[in-house]
This record gives C-alpha cells, structure tokens and sequence, in this order.
C-alpha cells in the first residue's frame, strides 16, 4: 500500500529569473510503501529540509504534488490540512518539543486531548507507548526533570499515539548522544517491525541513517541515488559510506 507519494515537485524560492532565487528542489518524486523506514541525506543545502516542509504540509511546492494516503495535500485549505496534519502525520523533531508545564502522561497525551478521546482510553493508549518505549517509570516527572533520550522517547509516543500513516522525523539524534540516539532509533524498528509504521527520517548521520531499510540521496534539489539494506546494518553502514562519498559534500557524521 502506497502511503507517500511525491510527483514532480519543483520548490522555487522568489521569483523566476529574479537575483537571488533559488531553485531548491527540481522534479522529485518519491513514494513510501506502508512500513518502510526511509532515510533521506544529503550535503548541506541540498533541499532536504524544503523537501520535509513539502511533505508535511508546511509549505507549498511551486510545483508538483504530494499525496498522503490517497489525499492530496498541497491543495488543502488550511483547516483541512491542520486537521489532516494532527490525524494522519506524526513529528518528531531534533528538539524533542515537549510542552514543560506538563508531565511525560499529559505530554503524550496532548494529540489524543485535541481529538477529543475518553479518559479511559487517553490512559489506556498513554500507558501502552510508555511501556512499549520504557518510559512509565517517568510518567510523572516534567521534561526538565529527565534526560535528552528520555525526552524524544516521549516525543515518540506523543508522535505515536494518534496512529498516524506516517511519522516524519527531522535530525531526530541530532541532539543525542550515542547511546540515546542508538535507543531512539530501536524503538522506530521497533514500530515499523510491530505495527508496520512509515518512517521517513531527514539525517545528517550515517548512524542513524544505516537503522532505515533504504536511503535516498538528494544533491543540488534533485533525488541523487537510492540504495536498499540488503544485508547486516554495518554493511549497511559501508554502503551509505561509499555513496556519501560519491555524492560529496559536507556536514556528515559518522
Ligand atoms: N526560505 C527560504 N528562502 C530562500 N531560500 C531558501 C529558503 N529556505 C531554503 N532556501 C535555500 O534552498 C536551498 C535548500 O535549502 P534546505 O534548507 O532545504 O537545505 P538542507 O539540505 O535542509 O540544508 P541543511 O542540511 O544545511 O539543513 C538552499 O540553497 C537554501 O539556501
């Protein structure tokens, strides 16, 4: 089942022909089946946060299209895309974005507070994702009071907790240290392999990059090269080494 498809999109920042316009993204297409777990790299200033505004919503392309579970979203009026947003889309960002006035529970609570769910089952499904994801020790404490990885374990959850088609997730170690990032990133295997979750990550780091199934590269505003796990994440890791090599460019991690 197709649950991302992007056709043709042209990102052009200012006016055609006029200085200082950008041409950051030119004609790319690109589709998720449900349950793949995509990364996309790329160096510095290839288009790769344009590209993540595009598929979330957050802006318009100049042209082309994307659609998300059968709808096409660039055309959405803006209370239809907010509500399309909070119910099919989940986010996980590199700053992890937690509300601290309110604790772990409320936090990932929130999503299901707007559409209105039971008490019952806001308890129910909070305290399945904190279980799932080791948190329900902390379900009381503010975001303050816990550890960065902490923090985006609870981000994952709130992410989560709508059912969302897909989770869109930007540098989500990128905060992190090694050991955090490495639990981070098993819990998304965790969700794509348990409940068939659609992850795309936008990373700079070749360590979180070699947990997706696939990596997409994008160079200059165009889709560069994919490539496929095929076998063990350290192979994995060689071959994203070998293509970023290809592709050039700066501001890899390793
Ligand atoms: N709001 C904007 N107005 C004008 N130009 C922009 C805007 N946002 C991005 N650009 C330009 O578009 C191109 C792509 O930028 P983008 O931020 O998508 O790259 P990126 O791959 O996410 O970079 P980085 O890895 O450094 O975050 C760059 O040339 C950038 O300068």
């Amino acid at each position: 089942m197709t649950i991302l498809l992007a056709n043709d999109l042209v990102k052009l920042y200012g006016d055609e022909g006029e200085a200082g316009a950008t041409r950051a993204l030119e004609d790319v297409s690109l589709s998720m089946n449900k349950g793949e777990f995509l990364a996309i790299m790329g160096p510095s200033g290839s288009g790769k946060t344009t590209l993540l505004n595009l598929l979330s919503g957050i802006d318009k392309p100049t042209s082309g299209e994307v659609i998300i579970s059968g709808k096409e979203i660039s055309n959405m009026s803006g209370d239809e895309l907010a509500l399309f947003r909070r119910r099919q889309l989940g986010f996980v960002f590199q700053e992890f974005n937690l509300l601290d006035s309110l604790t772990v529970k409320e936090n990932i609570m929130v999503p299901m507070i707007l559409e209105k769910k039971s008490a019952f089952y806001m308890e129910e499904k909070a305290l399945e994702m904190m279980n799932l994801f080791g948190i329900n020790d902390i379900a009381n404490k503010y975001p303050y009071q816990i550890s960065g990885g902490q923090q985006q374990r609870v981000a994952v959850s709130r992410a989560l907790v709508n059912e969302p088609d897909i989770i869109l997730a930007d540098e989500p170690t990128g905060n992190l240290d090694s050991k955090s990032s490495a639990t981070i990133l098993k819990c998304f295997e965790k969700i794509v392999t348990e409940f068939q979750t659609t992850i795309l990550v936008v990373t700079h780091d070749v360590f979180a990059a070699s947990y997706c199934n696939k990596v997409t590269f994008i160079k200059d505003g165009r889709i560069h090269s994919h490539i496929e796990k095929k076998g063990t994440r350290k192979e994995f890791i060689n071959q994203i080494m070998d293509s970023l090599a290809v592709l050039g460019g700066e501001g890899y991690d390793i």
